[in-house]
């Protein structure tokens, strides 16, 4: 479904990608880990268009998407969410999804309103529908977040640290509703989160980035062992307190 073939990019002696080459299938789940500053945002910039790499080619669905402006990938059904949302804090809960139906999913009308209610009932954001975005607290301003990307009509959703912040309980239900859309619409999903725990709970493939390469690839709990990761990913004494939680957990 994705593919990025030798993607480069730098910003001045920041090397953010560095002939990095990726494939995800249809409805893969796979999570992405990587220290601070590894380029996990500006992967996906790069895969959702608002990022132009230096050289090296995207395809979706076979076709090359590079040159696409981020609206057009999105139409195609690249659906994204953003570390620090911004939603149009003026317009309602329900509005702001509107938007994302009407603009990014390409309906109109009443398909529209259906749209955008369905999206409201399967992100637990019914009842606050008709209250001001901007008046929202944070585990509704993350499953508003979600509820956008989702109003796209994705079939690769693109998932940046939904769970930061949240409290455990918070989490286990943010990776229910994540869960629930896989099962429902066959997304595929590829999600940077550093709450180790709700990843391993949902995917099935890990990444690890480091300096723009990819130095862990696999199956979550064997690539959070390698030595490379633990090295780049694991140092902290945080990181390393998260592992120890997910092997308990598995
Ligand atoms: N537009 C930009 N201009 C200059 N430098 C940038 C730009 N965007 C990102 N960078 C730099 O590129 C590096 C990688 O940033 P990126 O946000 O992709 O990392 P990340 O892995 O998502 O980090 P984090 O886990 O902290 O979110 C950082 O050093 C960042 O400062």
């Amino acid at each position: 479904m994705l593919e990025l073939d030798r993607i480069s990019k730098r910003f001045g002696r920041v090397t953010v990608a560095e002939e990095l080459s990726l494939s995800v299938r249809h409805g893969d789940a796979v999570g992405v880990v990587g220290p601070n500053g590894a380029g996990k945002t500006s992967l996906f910039g790069m895969i959702s268009g608002d990022l132009a790499p230096d050289a090296g080619e995207v395809r979706f669905d076979g076709r090359r998407v590079t040159a696409l402006d981020a609206s057009v990938r999105c139409r195609l059904g690249i659906g994204r969410t953003y570390q620090v949302p911004r939603p149009f804090t003026g317009l309602s809960v329900f509005e702001n999804v509107l938007v994302a139906a009407q603009q990014g999913a390409g309906t109109r009308g009443r398909a529209s309103y259906a749209l955008a209610a369905e999206v409201l009932a399967g992100t637990g954001l019914a009842d606050l529908a008709g209250r001001p975005a901007g008046r929202l607290g944070l585990l509704q301003r993350k499953r508003l977040e979600l509820a956008r990307a989702l109003a796209t009509r994705p079939r690769l959703l693109l998932l940046d640290e939904v769970a930061g912040g949240l409290t455990d309980p918070e989490v286990a239900e943010l990776v229910a509703l994540i869960t629930a859309a896989r099962a429902r619409d066959g997304l595929a999903v590829i999600w940077i989160e550093h709450v180790v725990r709700a990843l391993t709970a949902t995917v099935d493939r890990l990444i690890c980035l480091a300096g723009g390469r990819v130095v862990g690839d696999g199956r979550p709990l064997e690539v959070l062992a390698t030595p490379a990761v633990r090295e780049v990913f694991l140092g902290t004494e945080a990181s390393a307190d998260a592992l120890t939680e997910v092997e308990r957990d598995a």
